[in-house]
């Protein structure tokens, strides 16, 4: 079983704990394993008691931003929208998580968290940034369109994701504004899109698969060989099975 923590959206004048059904498919139908959606419930959800009870965590991807409180900075109308309930629940579950060498998969605005919670910073409106290419959503009317493969990321030869999906460069969905700024102690850079942003850490050291992605393998995980060997490796790791390596 793994955590999923939850956003908080608001519709039919409810605050509603909710994940994406792509997310929870995925882990049911590829990696294995039995998603349990976790309440964002902040300082009020015992963490620990959450992480004594499952096999390992993932966090998944979403339109909201981390608050830039987090990592040291002034909130603007750049960095929003804001899922302030999330925050409260990932960023310490992130870390104990780390401690107890659960497996961790961390997707988008997962990634993102997983480098706030160890210290790191976020960059907004990378798009704007010179050199930069935009990776945010295409404005397209399906969801298939805007979670189509667009551009290219590259394995850092050697490490963990390397092992999983080989060195060649592979196409990857982009779905985001924000990225990675300062890089948290303890993350390792596991592959990089062609304008430098960075698409994938590891935890340094980590006891368990600990692997985040900027890209959304969770879309296509039932039919694109990448993402199928992403999700594969971490129920692998649930499992406690040796890892598969990537071919060639
Ligand atoms: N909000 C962050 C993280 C992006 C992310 O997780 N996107 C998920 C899919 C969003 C969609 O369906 O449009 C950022 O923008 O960097």
């Amino acid at each position: 079983m793994i955590a999923v923590p939850a956003d908080i959206r608001i519709f039919d004048n409810y605050r509603w704990h909710v994940a994406a059904t792509p997310y929870v498919d995925a882990v049911a139908r590829v990696a294995g394993t039995v998603p349990f959606i976790v309440p964002a419930l902040g300082e009020a959800l015992e963490v620990e008691a959450v992480l004594d009870r499952v096999d390992g965590v993932m966090l998944t991807g979403s339109k909201s931003n981390v608050h830039p409180a987090h990592y040291g900075v002034e909130p603007t109308e750049r960095h929003g929208p804001f899922d302030e309930d999330r925050d409260a629940t990932t960023l310490p579950l992130i870390r104990s998580a780390i401690d107890r060498g659960l497996p961790l998969l961390a997707i988008c605005r997962g990634m993102q968290e997983l480098n706030v919670a160890l210290g790191g910073s976020i960059a907004t409106e990378i798009q704007e940034i010179a050199g930069r290419d935009d990776h945010r959503a295409p404005d397209l009317p399906t969801q298939d369109e805007r979670f189509a493969l667009r551009h290219e990321v590259r394995a850092v030869p050697g490490g963990i994701l390397a092992g999983i999906v080989g060195v060649e460069p592979f196409r990857v969905n982009s779905l985001h504004r924000q990225a990675i700024d300062r890089l948290a102690e303890g993350l390792a850079v596991e592959a990089t899109a062609e304008d430098g942003t960075i698409e994938a850490v590891s935890v340094e050291g980590a006891r368990s698969f600990a692997l985040g992605v900027q890209w959304h393998p969770e879309y296509w995980a039932g039919s694109e060989p990448m993402s199928q060997r992403i999700f594969r490796a971490y129920g692998a790791a649930l499992r406690g099975d040796a890892p598969a390596r990537a071919v060639a």
